[in-house]
């Protein structure tokens, strides 16, 4: 591995950017609104703005890979433009694919996102633990090899996620618990020197008490995205009471929350500003 580990790279980008993550999530109702056709012109000019007006600002950017897959191969050719602009401009990339499979497949996906020959790599990639956690072995073994990182489910933002999360294993623990152990074990070594781990989980803003109602510990030693800020209902000002004293390892992020406010490039900057604002108001 030639570059620092993903943990160590986001851990400086939030000192001097500060933690919020943006998304960039071309849902059809924001092109309209943004004056764009719903199509792969639409779709490029849509990105292009958001990483121009935000990559040399914010901590990290958070492409949703639905979002270009829709329009096939030239939405992908969009999205793989993206993640090397943005990455040149000085973000992190934190590709939202939230992929996860059995694991010789899953080895596939870790090519795409992980490995640094693909035209995809990412800083960081999301993944879905719910064939097992174990299936997800060779993403966290590609990205410990290429200094990215992996966000794994958790606890999600949207209210179905607690039927499966909050399910009660044999051992009594529950899912979730037993997904942020998990990922507190991958995250040992760099624990152990004082440093944030690369593997990280996926905790929603919205969760209120939730995690600890799971009887879940949010202390994984990596970083954890907090989605749900903004259209989903969660502010900033829910991050203490959900993450307690892991509040210093959060990436706050939100997607619509920030875009509504396109296409004007200096509207974005100060939705994003505003909001990184708010987090640091409660994250110090
Ligand atoms: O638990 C999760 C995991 C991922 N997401 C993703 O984050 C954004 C949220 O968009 P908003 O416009 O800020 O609501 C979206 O890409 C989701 O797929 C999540 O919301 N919750």
């Amino acid at each position: 591995m030639t570059t620092a580990p993903f943990g160590a790279r986001l851990r400086a980008a939030m000192d001097t950017r500060g933690p919020l993550c943006v998304g960039i999530d071309p849902h059809a109702s924001l092109l309209t609104e943004w004056g764009l056709g719903d199509d792969v012109a639409g779709l490029e000019r849509f990105t292009r703005t958001v990483v121009d007006a935000l990559a040399e600002r914010v901590a990290v950017l958070k492409p949703q890979s639905a979002f270009f897959e829709r329009f096939g191969s030239r939405g992908i050719a969009v999205l793989e433009r993206a993640v090397a602009d943005a990455r040149a401009a000085g973000a992190l990339v934190l590709m939202d694919a939230k992929r996860g499979d059995i694991g010789s497949t899953m080895g596939a996906y870790a090519a795409a996102y992980l490995d640094p020959g693909s035209p995809l790599f990412s800083d960081a990639v999301t993944v879905s633990p719910y064939l097992g956690f174990g299936s997800l072995r060779p993403a966290l073994d590609a990205a410990r090899a290429s200094g990215a990182g992996v966000f794994v489910l958790a606890l999600t933002s949207n209210p179905e996620g607690a039927e499966v999360q909050h399910a009660v294993r044999a051992d009594g623990t529950s899912v979730a618990a037993s997904v942020l152990a998990s990922l507190k074990a991958e995250n040992a070594a760099e624990a152990a020197e004082g440093r944030l781990g690369s593997f990280g989980a996926v905790v929603g803003a919205t969760l209120g008490t939730a995690a600890s109602r799971a009887g879940a510990e949010l202390t994984v030693d990596g970083p954890l995205l907090a989605p749900g800020i903004g259209a989903q209902g969660a502010t900033p000002a829910d991050l203490p009471g959900v993450f307690g004293a892991a509040v210093r390892n959060v990436v706050p992020s939100v997607s619509r929350g920030v875009l509504r406010y396109g296409p004007d490039a200096a509207s974005l900057v100060e939705a994003a500003a505003r909001m990184a604002d708010e987090v640091r108001a409660v994250a110090e």
